[in-house]
């Protein structure tokens, strides 16, 4: 009875399932799980993971039994990136968890504090339209553009300033989510783990936490000394600090691991996900059209898109969700973790057993989407009330349950007006065939090459 009982593909010795997982897991797992069920257990290396793959099996984890599956596993690499887990993301079920959260949903991420945003949102986004215009009509990496973009209104937000391409903080930014990707053999295999301390893994993220470290220090710093009015996330998180107010003593690595979250959850997962919106409008040109119709017909004589015309944009919306649909940014989610022993669909799972859903999977489940599950059809979203907040389990993009995303006001709010001026601004060419696109590996899944693109200004400007 203490054992598992899910269906499992046949392991290996030492390495488990690892050698099934491939480049891209989140796709071996769904072709897995036409075989093994909606519910079945892997093994990477010798740790025991379930993996779910319906929406169905994902109800059951992040609902049902939500308060039991909580919690995250322990990853050495988190502990050396992230303040020994001290952010969010990865902290443990439990009060720190809880007071974390706290601050983020109340402090930095309410629907409120978004709104505050919006005039660094609308002057980046200025910006960025015209680097586009200034590219003229030779082919331009819009890859690169978004991720300044993302980057520069993150920096603001958070750090009240801009810590730009060129500098080391983008540099480092890069190398951290590269590092927090990593595949690490000693964590599904406790005895090698000394082949990571070979191949010198160890001393790289050490230089990676530390050179953070001296710089969010030095952040920290200045926004001590300075005036504090700014209302940037380090100015308001110094305040909770200050004043003591939400009942616990909020210390430094805390304030800097949060800092750091904004960052690892917020840059990549958002300027990709404009990425994907812009490959599918490029391969479907009747969908660009009529993206473009809808916006330029609720923008008619206006020079750019604002936060209030995006209210009525229906299209828009169903393009964003069809995106989050095929191409959810993290596509495995971030594991779980139980907490206690639990019955799962008649099945035993002991405390302390990992968890994976496959967003991905369950974005291109037949049985929810039909038999066109993998094409790019916005329109399938314009009579339906599914949402990606967190009720409708056939469309989780941002998770759900306690765990669930944070951010997701923030991320949509800048993407809808993003992708609105994008497609409002400019008629856009592709460079190449952009009906299949290879992706990228890591946990946040880009596109493999960069997006090229020619854009026209259809815009006249005074
Ligand atoms: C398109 C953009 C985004 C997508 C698709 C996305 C998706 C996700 C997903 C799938 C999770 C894991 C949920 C779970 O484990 O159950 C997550 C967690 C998280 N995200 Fe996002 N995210 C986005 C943007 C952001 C932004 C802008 C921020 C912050 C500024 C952010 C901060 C976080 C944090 C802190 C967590 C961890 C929550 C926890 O463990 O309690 N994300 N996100």
């Amino acid at each position: 009875k203490n054992s598992y009982t899910f269906a499992s593909p046949p392991r290996l010795p030492l390495i488990g399932n690892l050698h099934q997982l491939g480049q891209h897991p989140h796709r071996s797992l769904c072709y897995l799980s036409h075989r093994y069920g909606p519910l079945m257990l892997l093994h990477f290396g010798s740790v025991p993971v379930i993996v779910a793959s319906t929406a169905e099996a994902a109800r059951d984890i992040l609902k049902t039994h939500d308060a039991v599956f909580a919690s995250r596993p322990r990853s050495k690499i988190f502990e050396k990136l992230l303040y020994n887990s001290r952010n969010m993301a990865s902290a443990p079920y439990g009060e720190y968890w809880r007071q974390m959260k706290s601050v983020s949903v109340i402090h930095l991420l309410s629907n409120k504090m978004v709104g505050s945003y919006r005039q660094v949102r609308q002057e980046e986004i200025g910006l960025m339209m015209e680097k586009i215009r200034e590219s003229g009509s030779s082919p331009m990496n819009l890859t690169k553009i978004l991720s300044c973009l993302t980057n520069d209104v993150i920096c603001r937000v958070a750090l009240g300033r801009k810590y730009g391409v060129g500098t080391d903080f983008k540099e480092m930014i890069d190398r951290l989510m590269r590092q927090l990707g990593t595949y690490t053999v000693g964590s599904f295999v406790p005895w090698l783990g000394w082949i990571d301390w070979i191949s010198g893994l160890e001393a790289r993220l050490e230089k990676t936490a530390n050179d953070f470290d001296k710089l969010l220090e030095r952040i920290v710093q200045d926004h001590e000394d300075g005036d504090g009015n700014k209302a940037d996330f380090v100015d308001v998180l110094l305040a909770v600090q200050r004043e003591n107010s939400v009942g616990f003593e909020i210390d430094r690595s805390s304030i800097k691991a949060i800092i750091l979250d904004a960052f690892v959850g917020g840059t990549d997962t958002s300027s990709t996900l404009v990425e994907w919106e812009m490959t599918e409008l490029l391969g479907h040109p009747e969908c660009m059209k009529r993206l473009q119709d809808e916006v330029r017909t609720i923008c008619k004589g206006k020079s750019s898109v604002s936060e209030d015309d995006v209210k009525d944009m229906k299209y828009l919306k169903a393009v964003v969700k069809e995106t989050l649909r095929l191409h959810p940014p993290v596509p495995l989610m971030v594991p779980h973790q139980s907490r206690d022993d639990v019955k799962l669909r008649d099945n035993y799972v002991p405390a302390g057993t990992q968890v994976v859903v496959n967003l991905w999977a369950i974005g291109r489940e037949a049985a929810t989407w039909g038999p066109d599950e993998n094409a790019f059809r916005p329109e399938r979203h314009l009579d339906s009330s599914a949402d990606f907040r967190g009720q409708d389990f056939e469309l989780i993009p941002f998770g759900a349950g306690r765990r669930m995303c944070p951010g997701i006001s923030f991320a949509v709010v800048l993407n809808e007006v993003v992708l609105a001026n994008l497609v409002h601004g400019f008629d856009w060419q592709s460079t190449e065939d952009q009906t299949d696109v290879a992706e990228s590996i890591g946990s946040v899944i880009r596109r493999m090459d960069p997006l090229y693109v020619i854009a026209s200004s259809t815009t006249v400007l005074d």
